[in-house]
Parts: C-alpha cells; sequence; structure tokens
C-alpha cells in the first residue's frame, strides 16, 4: 500500500504515437461523467461559497440536463456526502499524513465524494476511487492523481461499520458520542435531540436516523379554495395523516412547485408540522372578537397564507410583520387576495396600533428540526448559535405577549427540538410576563404520540414532520 502524500511508483508504459490522452488542462469540456460532475460542483459551492446543496443542485442539473438515473446518483453523492461530512472527514484524517486542512481544499472535496461512495453507497470500489481519480485529474492535472488514488485505497481497507469501530468511543462509556459518530451528526446536536427526547437509547438512535431519510413533500390546501380530498385527487397524492388540510406525494414525485395547484395558487407546499402549528393557534376559544389577527415573523409566508385564508371566513384581517424586505415581497405575492397587510419591521418593535386576539411567533431559530431539508445544515450550525437566537426568540416572544389582547392567544413556535430554543425561551418569558401555559396537545387533536404536555415537540421518526415545537400561552 503506498502511504497516501507520496506519489505511487507507477510502471513505465510504452509510448504510443498518437497518445489518446485528455488533455489536463482545466478549461477542457468536461469528462463524460455527469452525474459525478454535478455531486462534485455542488460540494464545491456548499464549501466554497456557504451556498445550500438543496438549491445548487437542482439548478446545475436543469442547466446542465442532466435527468433520470444520472440525477439520482448526483442527488444521492451530492447530498449523502454532505450529510455525512464530518464523519467522512475523521476517516480521511485517518488516511492522510497531514492534517485535512493542510490538502487543497478542491482536492479535498473530491476525496470526500469518492470516500462516501466507497462507505455508504453500492458502487464498486474500483469505480468509487477510478472516478473520482479522473475527477481530479480533470481538474488539478496529474499532479496529485496518486495522491488521491493511495488516499481512497486506504479508505476503502474498511467498511463503514469497521470505521465506526475504529474512530468512534466505545458504546459501553460514550453511547451518545457513539451515536453521534455512527449517524453522522456532531456531538452537540446529538446532545441536543437526546436531552428533548430524554433518552440516549433507542429513540434517540431513530431520531438522528430519520435526518437521512429523504422527506415526503407536503402540500396544504388553501382553506376556502379547495379540500385536500379534492387536492389529493388533482395531484395523485394521499391526504395527510394528521393535518386536515394536508396531502402528502410520494418522494421523488417530481418538483412540486410545477403543480397546476400550486401555480394556480388553490395549494402550497408546506410541511405537514407547520400546518398543524398555525392550525394550533387558532384552535383554543378566546371571549369576544376574534377578527384581528398577527404573524410576528411571517416570511416567506406559508403559515400566514393559512391563517389569512381562515381568519377570512370569518370577516377578518392578518397583519403580516417581517424584517427582511425582500421575505416581505414574497409574503405579499403568497398572500396575494387575501385580506393580509404585510409590514416590513422588527417584530421586537413593530409600532403597530392595538392589540390583536391571537398572534403567531414563528420565530428564527437553528433549524435542528429541519436537518432532512438542508444535507449541510448539521456541519454548517455551531452551537455557539444557539445563544444569539434564544435571546431574540424570547425578544419577540415577550413583544407577542405585549401585542395581544388580555385573553387572547400566542402560540410560539419554531422548528428545534433543542431545550434552550423551546422550553427555555418559553419559561424564561412565562416568569417574566406571567402569561397562561395551556396544555397545547388539545390543539393537535389528531396527532398521537405528544407525550406529558404542556408543549408539543413534533418529530419525524414518530409523525413525519419535521421536529417543530408549538407552546400555547394566554395573557
Ligand atoms: C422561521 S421563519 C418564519 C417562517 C414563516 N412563518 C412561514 O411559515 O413561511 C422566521 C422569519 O423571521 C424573520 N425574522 C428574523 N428576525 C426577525 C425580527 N426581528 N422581526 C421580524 N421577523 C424576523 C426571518 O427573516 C424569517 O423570515
Amino acid at each position: 500500500m503506498n502511504q497516501p502524500g507520496r506519489r505511487p511508483q507507477r510502471p513505465s508504459r510504452p509510448r504510443r504515437a498518437h497518445p489518446p490522452r485528455r488533455p489536463d488542462t482545466p478549461d477542457r469540456p468536461p469528462i463524460d461523467d455527469p452525474a459525478r460532475r454535478a455531486a462534485l460542483d455542488t460540494l464545491r459551492a456548499v464549501r466554497a461559497d456557504d451556498a445550500y446543496a438543496n438549491l445548487v443542485l437542482p439548478k446545475l442539473l436543469r442547466e446542465r440536463r442532466v435527468t433520470g438515473r444520472d440525477a439520482a446518483l448526483a442527488t444521492e453523492l451530492a447530498y449523502g456526502t454532505a450529510r455525512a461530512l464530518g464523519l467522512i472527514d475523521e476517516i480521511l484524517a485517518e488516511c492522510v499524513d497531514r492534517p485535512l486542512s493542510k490538502v487543497e481544499p478542491v482536492l479535498l472535496d473530491a476525496l470526500r465524494l469518492g470516500a462516501y461512495q466507497l462507505l455508504r453507497t453500492r458502487v464498486p470500489a474500483h469505480a468509487a476511487v477510478a472516478s473520482t481519480v479522473d475527477l481530479v485529474r480533470h481538474d488539478l492535472g496529474p499532479r496529485v492523481t496518486g495522491f488521491a488514488n493511495a488516499v481512497l485505497r486506504r479508505v476503502s481497507e474498511l467498511d463503514e461499520p469497521g470505521w465506526i469501530a475504529r474512530i468512534a468511543p466505545d458504546p459501553a462509556e460514550d453511547r451518545l458520542g457513539h451515536l453521534a459518530a455512527s449517524t453522522a451528526h456532531p456531538r452537540w446536536i446529538a446532545r441536543a435531540f437526546a436531552d428533548a427526547l430524554g433518552t440516549t437509547g433507542d429513540e434517540l438512535a431513530a431520531a438522528l436516523r430519520a435526518d437521512d431519510e429523504r422527506p415526503a413533500v407536503h402540500l396544504v390546501a388553501r382553506p376556502g379554495e379547495v379540500s385536500a380530498d379534492e387536492l389529493a385527487a388533482m395531484t395523485g397524492g394521499d391526504p395527510a395523516p394528521y393535518s386536515p388540510y394536508g396531502v402528502r406525494l410520494e418522494s421523488g414525485a417530481g418538483d412540486p412547485g410545477d403543480l397546476e395547484p400550486v401555480r394556480e395558487r388553490l395549494a402550497g407546499v408546506q410541511d405537514e408540522g407547520s400546518q398543524l402549528c398555525a392550525l394550533a393557534l387558532t384552535r383554543p376559544s378566546v371571549d369576544g372578537a376574534d377578527t384581528r389577527w398577527l404573524d410576528l415573523c411571517a416570511g416567506p409566508g406559508g403559515k400566514a397564507a393559512m391563517l389569512a385564508a381562515l381568519v377570512a371566513i370569518n370577516g377578518g384581517t392578518l397583519d403580516a410583520v417581517e424584517k427582511a424586505p425582500h421575505r416581505g415581497k414574497l409574503i405579499e405575492r403568497i398572500t396575494e387576495g387575501l385580506p393580509v397587510t404585510v409590514h416590513v419591521a422588527d417584530g421586537r418593535e413593530p409600532g403597530l396600533e392595538g392589540t390583536f386576539d391571537r398572534v403567531l411567533v414563528d420565530a428564527p431559530c437553528t433549524g435542528l428540526g429541519a436537518l432532512r431539508r438542508r444535507p449541510e445544515a448539521r456541519w454548517r450550525r455551531q452551537p455557539e448559535d444557539v445563544g444569539d437566537l434564544t435571546r431574540l426568540q424570547a425578544e419577540l416572544l415577550t413583544s407577542a405577549l405585549d401585542l395581544v389582547r388580555p385573553g387572547g392567544v400566542v402560540a410560539y413556535v419554531v422548528c428545534s427540538p433543542h431545550l434552550s430554543e423551546t422550553e427555555g425561551v418559553v419559561s424564561t418569558v412565562v416568569r417574566k410576563t406571567g402569561a397562561t401555559i395551556l396544555d397545547a396537545r388539545e390543539s393537535f387533536p389528531e396527532m398521537p404520540d405528544l407525550g406529558d404536555g404542556p408543549y408539543v415537540q413534533l418529530w419525524p421518526h414518530r409523525h413525519g414532520t419535521d421536529a417543530m415545537f408549538c407552546a400555547l400561552l394566554r395573557r
């Protein structure tokens, strides 16, 4: 076995009169491997430009007209590599004779892609190595092909369980650390899930593994426009198990934005958990008027569209606050024709007149509840992000309780199970404001497995939704 980092000795070959070699300069035409090319270019954009894999890859596939099996392979390789990145890097670090920070980033991207194929796909080892070396030769010339070949051959000496046994903590001593490594999650995220679930046992493993699954597409039927049954019939989907407005489509059913009911705004694309959290705001009874509703963090407008359609049924209105101007425009577009006023403002001091009967705070958060949707997110998010976010979340929730009338209801929602962002924020604000905590489970009557309350925490592995958290408070 050649030492990684040293060029392996290659036997000399007889010269041909007209060598059929491809030139090794970067400006020659792309090699004939559109799937791996697209996957590698996606990984590069994610690393170099902080891009999102789920935005970059579909665009690349469209522009390059990559379809069918090639598109499926590119998706599997790009998203799979992005998800497993931390684990792959730990394995590569064992196979490279220098710190990974000293490996050219462009080369490292290719090594990651090759290692992913060796560890987590059925691509034969020789094909995984040869195709990666081809990409490296194409992009960097022949000087590092020997290095890439040697590193990947080392990776191929063990399968994934073999590598886990070698590099992960002993499960008898550190079950959490072992699970974090074997499911390719940073330890702090595995810790956050364990704290929320109250276990480091089998359910934690199921929750972490669910982050690698491809989520089904959920549609929401716009209340008053079309029913879930009608939408299911129009799209070939199935009525969703929990949301009365939801439809679930088979995964891989194409771009849901192209569906006619979505284009005609009879329906939207929205996770079933998000639908239920928006609906939960509307369910506790309030005495007296119930026609002024507020969405305090409304962009891009999925929940605002649903709430506006519901309040409109009783002749009411929705005010939608959003800090980012471009997201304010998105709310205007998605709620066109509904009784909505958009305010581009900071929800902590939106400067609105009067009080509201119901207020939704769908606060900015770590997004740890939607890791299935953003392949690179688990490695990009940092534990330091939590402190700033919880301060903002508490300020927004306090502002919502200022804006709701006595007896009115506030829903606090985040797409995260991290206890600091969920129960921590709510208890801090309730202590300061004296708001009453309602049992949110009563506002999710369709949903099983909701635990002891009073809050609701949904989970992909239990409910097939994002891991949304919802607390309901009354002023
Ligand atoms: C989780 S998203 C809301 C998603 C939205 N409710 C939906 O269903 O489409 C949080 C939103 O809050 C906005 N935001 C962040 N800080 C804010 C602030 N201080 N005031 C108002 N909005 C804010 C973000 O720009 C983002 O659009």
